[in-house]
């Protein structure tokens, strides 16, 4: 069997909740592979995620451990790199902090020997998360800003993106809401650059954005950031995102009289979490049921929450080498730095003999930006003219139009109306499944393209996208406007041509507009 034959059919049985197969085929192909490092060091790690993915934190240790001897002495030392950078997680999840640092201090200086420019940044910011654990973000954003340093070197879309987002958490606790907030601008568009964890990301920056209102006092403006972050992390349904949204509506609700409702949610999420080992959350979930209880005059149970968040937090701070942090560590990094970059000009005369594939990759990535509208990153009307009419196949076409977009513009200004267009995009975006696309046909004008073709499912899909735009909060943008659009929909049969199908949608949209506007309409064919 091949190893992706066998780790396909592992992931497969792991999609049907069978983990004893998933488990019984990792093991079958590190037995298989015992004497090839790389091969079996694979297995392992992946063996490791499933134990972990199961509360099994001490047996996913072991596995990596298993496999980082296993490469220690083997040629491969990439991969070296990645077990290592996976096993210095898994400790400090463990709040085994010092075996955390000691292993992300070694990878760092293997990543910087071998010019690894990714793995030495994640280096820094697992010592950066180290020192947010003692509260020391002072000392945590000197490595961000170090890792700054390298950002333009940096392979991994998403590492930049999680630089990013670490230095605004680390921003926040500062109370450096300005610096927090221009930051997030950037992590937005990175956000919904990456193509599978878009909707993720852009929930982690719904919270960090909810934080900074609540910390201004816009309370119903951070408890509406809040809903919007649920509903992004709904498809990848990530835990200790929907905890953090849960731990922020109970700080929220303290603060506007409704204590009672943050008590039974904190309590619930705690509840939740008791199988965990989440000590940083526990901490911060026994202090934010320590702020509802006072404000429910309950000063005895609020006593006794901040006690047990004190507990726990004098416990991590025993685990941190605290002494060896800081200062010492970011010296040492600074001394690897040189050879990083000696590695660094060597790769990149090694890149310039390969000049003639990077021009084409230019040309290719030029080639993507002249699909993308940059108002809203979503694909323009080239990319459906050019690109997607050659799409074979049914599917439905929906075609959005904002009502009285206009008096937007008028009222408010065009800048208003930009940022109303970037709304409505991200809106869009986020009601449709993968599969689906996105297009900006100008204007105020959307296309949807959907997989979907049973007209009655098109027509409650059209219509959920519908209302989740008339119920959107546009206040933040337009005080005492709302915004609504109308929606004309048609479905292609194998045979159609294009322009045909679009034709339809568009009459149809026409008819909800001289029906008075925010509604649906399906063009049916004629013969239909
Ligand atoms: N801010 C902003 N406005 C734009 C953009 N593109 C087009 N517009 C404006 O969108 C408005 C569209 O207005 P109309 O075509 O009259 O339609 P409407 O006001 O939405 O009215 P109905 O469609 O009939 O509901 C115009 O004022 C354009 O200037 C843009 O990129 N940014």
């Amino acid at each position: 069997m091949t190893v992706m034959n066998v780790l396909n059919q592992a992931s497969q049985a792991l999609v049907e909740g069978d983990k004893a197969r998933a488990i019984a085929l990792c093991q079958q192909y590190i037995d298989e592979n015992t004497n090839d490092a790389k091969k079996s060091s694979l297995g392992l790690r992946i063996l490791s995620d499933i134990y972990f993915g199961s509360g099994k934190i001490e047996t996913a240790i072991h596995l990596l451990e298993a496999a980082q001897a296993k490469l220690i002495h083997s040629a491969d030392q990439g991969e070296l790199l990645v077990v290592q950078n996976s096993l210095a997680q898994r400790y400090a999840d463990d709040i085994r902090f010092e075996d955390a640092m000691n292993t992300w201090l070694a990878m760092a200086a293997e990543a910087a020997n071998m010019g690894d420019i990714d793995h030495f940044i994640e280096g820094l910011i697992g010592i950066a998360q180290l020192l947010e654990v003692v509260s020391d973000h002072q000392r945590a954003l000197q490595f961000y800003n170090k890792a700054r340093d390298h950002y333009e070197g940096i392979q991994s879309s998403q590492l930049k993106l999680r630089i990013n987002l670490c230095e605004v958490s680390c921003l926040i606790a500062l109370t450096l809401y300005e610096d927090a907030r221009q930051l997030l601008a950037d992590c937005e568009t990175q956000a919904l650059l990456d193509g599978e964890f878009a909707d993720a990301y852009m929930a982690e920056l719904f919270v960090y954005h909810s934080q900074i209102c609540r910390a201004m006092g816009q309370i119903d403006g951070a408890i509406n950031l809040l809903e919007k972050a649920r509903v992004s992390s709904e498809r990848h349904k990530l835990k200790w995102i929907s905890n953090k949204i849960s731990l922020e509506l109970g700080l929220c609700y303290s603060l506007i009289a409704r204590a009672d409702d943050a008590i039974l949610l904190l309590k619930q999420t705690l509840t939740d979490i008791a199988d965990l080992s989440l000590p940083m959350l526990r901490s911060e979930l026994y202090e934010a049921l320590s702020h509802a209880y006072d404000a429910n005059g309950e000063y005895l149970q609020a006593l006794a929450c901040e006690e047990q968040a004190h507990a726990i937090a004098i416990e991590l701070l025993s685990k941190v080498p605290v002494s060896e942090l800081g200062l010492h560590c970011l010296r040492r990094f600074k001394r690897w730095e040189p050879k990083l970059d000696f590695e660094k000009t060597r790769l990149e005369n090694a890149a310039l003999k390969n000049q003639a594939l990077s021009q084409q990759e230019v040309v290719s990535k030029l080639e993507k930006d002249v699909y993308i509208d940059p108002l809203t990153r979503l694909y323009n009307r080239r990319w459906l003219d050019v690109t997607f009419s050659t799409r074979k196949g049914p599917y439905a076409i929906l075609v959005a139009d904002a009502d009285h977009f206009k008096s937007v513009n008028d009222e408010f200004s065009h800048q208003v109306g930009d940022v109303v267009l970037q709304e409505l995009a991200f809106i869009l975006q986020q009601s449709v499944r993968s599969g689906d696309f996105v297009a900006r046909y100008g204007g105020e004008e959307f296309v949807i393209l959907l997989v979907e073709t049973q007209a009655d499912k098109v027509v409650r899909t059209a219509d959920r996208i519908r209302n989740q735009v008339e119920q959107h909060h546009w206040q933040d943008i337009m005080p005492g406007r709302q915004m609504t659009i109308s929606i004309g929909m048609a479905i292609k049969t194998e045979q159609e041509a294009v322009d045909s199908v679009f034709e339809r949608a568009d009459k149809a949209l026409y008819q909800s507009k001289h029906n008075g506007r925010n509604r649906v309409t399906f063009g049916k064919k004629k013969e239909d």
